[in-house]
Parts: structure tokens; sequence; C-alpha cells
């Protein structure tokens, strides 16, 4: 196996949020961190980030007005799972509902049926953005004691999904008819954080309480555009967080001294959230208009966008634009900018002029190759979503 090269830079990375990197000022926020054992609950900084993500940040309170808590984790594929292993605690057959384009059901190897042996019911969102009441209602399982059936336990739904900020009113309407029907509602908040700097009518700060009284469970995570290098946050009512503490034990994801790892995640919330959140969208949104009219205008093609562009990612339809994976990666690597397919994502270590000018070149260079070149059609043009 090929030892990978040092990584040093995510400057000109736009293959997701999670590339960045540990800044010199990170580094030493580590010297004053608290040293105590996490798993006996004695570590001070991470103790003070639960509670500054729970009670100061999502207003101490889930659904039905429900005293919550913050379990600190090593990751949001971990933070979520625990949450749905949490909600369904009692015995089978009992089935989750999500967006068939859901982190939760795509990205998490199965750990749905493996970890809660439970159905996943992935459904298609009838807009293309985000799940409606109707289109859960359409395709829940209902508890109506047939000996064929896995109800539905829980829906679990995901703020932002590939950058699109999830309605608050839908999200309102959804928790309601679930609580109602006697279903949890777990969210998938990776990028709960750009949604909330992305609403244009509530503060972030107000928008996570909002958001947070919806739901029975919530995963933040501190590795995306907060730009920590590592940790989720899963907030919950305190029986549940006992018992999706007990289940990370149990899958060894107790964490001894992670004082360090939680200073750090508390630095990146001060530094990033949420000026530089909202700083990366509005850039975002820039780069795209620009980039969108200029080779429209300057070479004839017409980029699509495959879902729009609201906070920090540009998804490309590859196929309806006419441009092939392979030869898109290629000019990429010829322009220093790392891609994974046309999800662009942004972040706050890729928005420098150098950054988005490099990003632009890769698509003069690739808009100037299809005006001799026809565009062959291909198995696929995405590798993440
Ligand atoms: C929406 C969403 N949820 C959860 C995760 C999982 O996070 P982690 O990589 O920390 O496991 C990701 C990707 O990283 C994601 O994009
Ligand atoms: C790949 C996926 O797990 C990751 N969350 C990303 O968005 O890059």
């Amino acid at each position: 196996m090929s030892v990978a090269p040092v990584y040093t830079s995510s400057s000109k990375d736009f293959r997701s949020d999670t590339f960045t990197i540990p800044t010199p000022e990170i580094w030493k926020t580590v010297a004053a961190a608290s040293v105590g054992d996490t798993i006996y609950e004695e570590d001070r900084d991470t103790y003070l980030l639960e509670a500054r993500v729970a009670t100061e940040l999502l207003g101490g309170r889930v659904f039905g007005n429900e005293e919550s808590r913050g379990l600190f984790c090593m990751s949001t594929t971990m933070s979520n799972q625990l949450a749905i292993r949490a909600h369904l605690n009692f015995a089978p057959p009992y089935s989750v509902l999500c967006d068939d384009r859901a982190h939760v059901y795509v990205d998490e190897c199965a750990g749905i049926a493996v970890l809660s042996q439970a159905l996943v019911v992935p459904v298609k969102a009838s807009n293309d953005r985000f799940l409606t009441l109707e289109d859960i209602q359409q395709k829940y399982v209902p508890d109506i004691d047939d000996i064929h059936l896995a109800p539905t336990r829980l829906i679990c739904l995901e703020n932002t999904l590939h950058g699109m900020s999830f309605p608050y009113d839908e999200l309102k309407r959804i928790s309601e008819w679930c609580h109602a029907e006697g279903i949890k509602l777990h969210l998938d908040g990776a990028r709960i954080w750009n949604a909330a700097c992305a609403s244009s009518d509530t503060e972030p700060e107000t928008y996570l309480k909002d958001i947070s009284k919806l739901v029975d469970s919530v995963s933040l995570c501190f590795s995306k555009s907060i730009g920590a290098p590592i940790g989720s946050m899963l907030v919950g009512g305190i029986a549940f967080r006992k018992r999706a503490r007990h289940l990370q034990k149990q899958q060894g994801g107790g964490i001894r001294q992670a004082g360090f790892i939680s200073r750090i995640a508390n630095h990146c919330l001060d530094t990033n959230f949420p000026e530089t959140i909202k700083t990366v969208s509005k850039t975002t949104k820039e780069f795209w208009n620009d980039l969108h009219s200029s080779i429209k205008t300057n070479y004839g093609i017409e980029l699509h966008l495959a879902h729009p562009v609201e906070t920090n990612f540009i998804f490309l339809d590859l196929v309806k634009s006419g441009i092939n994976l392979e030869k898109l990666l290629e000019v990429g690597e010829a322009n220093d900018v790392k891609l994974f397919d046309g999800r662009l994502a942004f972040h706050y270590q890729n928005i420098s002029p150098e950054c988005l000018n490099a990003l632009k070149k890769t698509f003069i260079d690739i808009a100037i190759y299809y005006q001799k070149h026809e565009y062959k059609p291909e198995e696929r043009s995405a590798r993440i979503y």
C-alpha cells in the first residue's frame, strides 16, 4: 500500500468541507486543554462544550420541551447511528424513514440495518429538494398490527442536505404529525450551522433553538464548516443521552482524555460560527453567478445545477452540462484543484481569490476543451452523491 503524500493545504481542495486542516491558532489552544477521563465524565472542556451546544446554542430543550444534554462523539456517522439505535430501544421489526439521498442511508455503511436491525424506507423528495409531510405519509409504514409490516418508529431528516436548507415550516408540520403518530424524529444536522446562517428571517442562534424544539435529537458536526479536525455533538433528552452514551461505550466510541479535541471544537465554534460560515455561503453564491455567466458569455457553454445554491455547495449536473467526470478531474488536477465530481464544496480555507481563480480556470479550460471535443455520455457522473 503506497503512503499518501503529505497533505499540507486544503486551499484548492473543493472535494468537501471536511478537508480543512488545523491552523497554528488551533494547535495553540491545545496546550491549555483539560485532561479528565471523559468516560467517567470528568473532563472539563468536554463538559463545557456539551453544555455550550446543548444548552447555550440549542436552548436546552428538544421536542416536548424536554430538557436536553449533549454527548460528544468522534464523528457524525457515530452520533447519527447512536441516535437511531437509542430511539429504537425496543424489539424489531421496525423501520426508519429518510430521504433517499440521506447520509444516514447512502453513506453510513448500512449502519441502520446492521446496528439497529431496522428496515430503511428511503423516500424520494417529490420537489427534489426536501421531503414534505405528504411524501412521508405516502411511504411511512403505519402501526396497524399487521403481521407483515415493520412500522415506522423513527424518521431521520437532514439539514442541510446537499447544501439545501430544510424549510422550518415544513419541519414543523412533519414534527407535529410524527409526534401525533408516536414516531420519533432525528435530525442529521452535520451542516445545521450552514442552514442557520442561511436563514433569511431568523438569527442563527435563534434558528438553532427553534429547530431543536421540533426534534427528539440532533447531530451537529464540528469537522465540516466549523473547521475542527474531529468531533460531533449529539443532543437529545436526558434519558436518550444516557442510552446513547451506553451504546457509544459498547461500540468503542468512549473517549478518554477528549479535552484537547473538545477545546479545539470550541475554538473553531468561536472562530467560524456564524460570521465565517455566512461569508463562505455568500462567496459560494457569488462564485456560481460569476462562473455561470462568464462561461456562457465567453464560451457559449451552459453550466447546469443539480440543486439550488443555498449554502456552501455548488452541485453541478455534469450530464446536463455536457462535462465528462474524468475530464473534469483531469483538468482540475492540471490546475492543482481537487474535486470528487460535480459537487464543489466551499470552506473558510478555499475562498481566497487565488483559490477561486484556480477553480474558475478549471471550468474555462473545460469550456475550451468542449468547444473542440464532443461530450461522451458515461455510466457515472458522480462519486459522492
Ligand atoms: C450530512 C452528513 N451527515 C453526516 C456525515 C458524517 O460525518 P462524519 O464524516 O463526521 O462521520 C456527513 C459527512 O461527513 C454528512 O455530509
Ligand atoms: C462523503 C461524506 O461522508 C462527507 N460527509 C462529505 O460530504 O464529504
